[in-house]
């Protein structure tokens, strides 16, 4: 699967709201199969549709240890499709972060430090999650996408 271009700041697409999926066809395999490919070339953590100019509701999570996270679990790469959040711990934890949308750009954000998560996986099956530290970190920053949210929004 080759790489696709990604979406930098002040590009419409990074501000709108994605659009749930409803089509679980080769389409969206392939869309899948091709944000993976861009995440991994770009030794990211995670990417969100909308950084490929795809408005659907669909990210990818792929936490592995790096210089900023040393002790970040090393996971195998998760498909989120209509994700949504039922619960954010009141507990919080300031964290840097990166966005491959944001070149060289490094910004401290406060994030819940647990939460639930309900989504969809790449065949349509509803899971439901309890996330905590590094992987929660990524898919509240990869929900932010899909709501047409980049960490400049979250800077204080
Ligand atoms: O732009 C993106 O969505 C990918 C970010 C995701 C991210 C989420 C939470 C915290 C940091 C980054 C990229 O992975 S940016 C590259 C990176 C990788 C590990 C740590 C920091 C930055
Ligand atoms: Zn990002």
């Amino acid at each position: 699967a080759l790489t696709l271009p990604i979406a930098t700041t002040g590009e419409p697409i990074l501000t709108r709201v994605a659009k749930p999926v409803t089509e679980f066809n080769q389409q969206l395999v392939q869309l899948t199969q091709q944000m993976l490919s861009t995440l991994l070339a770009a030794k990211g953590v995670g990417i969100a549709a909308p950084q490929v100019h795809s408005n659907m509701a669909v990210f990818i999570m792929a936490s592995h240890p790096n210089e900023r996270y040393p002790d970040a679990p090393k996971m195998d790469p998760i498909v989120v499709i209509n994700p949504s959040i039922i619960e954010q711990s009141s507990q919080q934890v300031i964290g840097e972060e990166g966005c491959l949308s944001i070149p060289n750009t490094r910004i401290n954000i406060a994030r819940a430090d647990q939460i639930t998560v309900k989504y969809q996986t790449r065949y349509g099956q509803w899971q439901q999650q309890t996330l905590r530290g590094f992987v929660a970190r990524i898919f509240l920053h990869e929900y932010d996408h899909l709501q047409g949210i980049t960490l400049l929004e979250r800077e204080q």
